[in-house]
């Protein structure tokens, strides 16, 4: 049987990309909505309800109205927005996070997928409170560029229609709240919230995100290798990860790897670990696509364990 898709927020900056994605499969079949219909709640209800799994790329509310709107029990959700994430009913759609992750996710009704900056501190940080060499109560610092269509529609407008005139960095969040912390605090396995500091560029998408590390108070200082040995030892258990984690030099002291935008269109997420030991300092580096790994291309994957399949071409590095 061809599984039947349907995502809700097809016009959308996300859902767009899914769709994008998706249009090669033969192996399912996507229900679009009637443009003009695309805020109709009666016919969203239709489709929500004709589906096996929806995909919804919408502002939080609409997302918590379209899992109202499934009565029929079997319809499966992948929700983008930051509705979910941390509900113990939900799925978190990080499949590289635990060995068990991706199989949690291909057999749950609801995943919700992860917002784009907390996938970089998780990735980095959760292997490493885990394998005890940072402790859970540690002042982490998370910070970081993204593109400015993670900012969605209305963003993209502000920088491409209205001409921004902004820099290539533009920080915000100051009031140090962001939506993604709780998602970051719970997933990491911090017992504080981290102090999260984004930034936006001047450049539609790709970012890269950094976690300081200042070692020195630590009852047992971790070097630069070891930190770089357990975040690998993480990801080299994971099956089919599309976390990679890129061999450790202390020598680099800049590399064009750190680009924002070189993983563009992919699923890819690259960890980076530096740090100099001397110092008791170290930072783990990630690079990805706000759109990709950071959003449709997780998307995707979910959609892909959920139906059984293997990861698609469009998801290759
Ligand atoms: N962009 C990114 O990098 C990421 C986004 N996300 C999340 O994914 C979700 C979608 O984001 P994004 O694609 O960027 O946002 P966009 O603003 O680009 O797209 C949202 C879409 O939903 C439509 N919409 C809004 N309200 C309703 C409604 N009540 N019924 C039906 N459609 C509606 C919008 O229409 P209209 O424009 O006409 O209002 C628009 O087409 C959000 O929750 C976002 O936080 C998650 C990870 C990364
Ligand atoms: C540049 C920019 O504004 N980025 C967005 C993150 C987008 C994202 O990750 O999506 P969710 O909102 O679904 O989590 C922000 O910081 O709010």
């Amino acid at each position: 049987m061809v599984a039947k898709i349907f995502i809700d927020g097809e016009a959308g900056t996300t859902g767009l990309q899914i769709r994008e994605r998706l249009a090669d499969r033969r192996d399912l079949e996507v229900i679009s909505i009637a443009p003009e219909k695309r805020k109709d709640q009666d016919e969203r209800k239709r489709l929500l309800n004709a589906a096996d799994i929806a995909i919804l790329c919408l502002p939080d509310e609409a997302a918590k109205e379209s899992v109202r709107l499934i009565d029929n029990g079997t319809t499966r959700i992948i929700d983008a927005s930051t509705a979910f994430r941390v509900d113990p009913n939900w799925a978190y759609g990080f499949a590289e996070m635990d060995k068990d992750q991706a199989d949690k996710i291909a057999n749950a009704r609801f995943v919700a997928n992860p917002g784009c900056w907390p996938q970089g501190l998780i990735a980095g940080l959760r292997p490493l409170i885990a394998a005890g060499i940072i402790p859970a109560d540690h002042p982490v610092i998370y910070h970081g560029i993204s593109g400015y269509t993670g900012g969605g529609r209305q963003m993209i407008e502000e920088y491409v229609a209205e001409g921004v005139d902004a820099s290539q960095f533009m920080p915000y969040g100051l009031t140090f709240q962001h939506k993604h912390v709780p998602e970051m605090t719970f997933y990491t396995g911090l017992k504080r919230e981290p102090l999260f500091e984004p930034v936006v560029g001047n450049f539609a998408q790709g970012m890269t995100t950094a976690l300081p590390l200042q070692l020195g108070t630590l009852a047992k200082v971790p070097t630069g290798a070891e930190i770089h040995a357990a975040i690998a030892d993480h990801f080299a258990g994971i099956k089919d990860s599309f976390v990679k984690v890129a061999a450790y030099d202390p020598a680099v002291a800049k590399t064009p790897a750190l680009d924002p935008q070189i993983h563009n269109g992919t699923n890819t997420l690259t960890l980076h670990v530096f740090a100099n030991d001397a110092r008791a300092q170290a930072a783990v580096v990630a690079v990805y696509d706000n759109l990709g790994k950071g959003a449709s291309g997780a998307a995707v994957q979910n959609l892909n364990l959920m139906l059984g399949v293997a990861a698609a071409e469009s998801l290759a590095a």
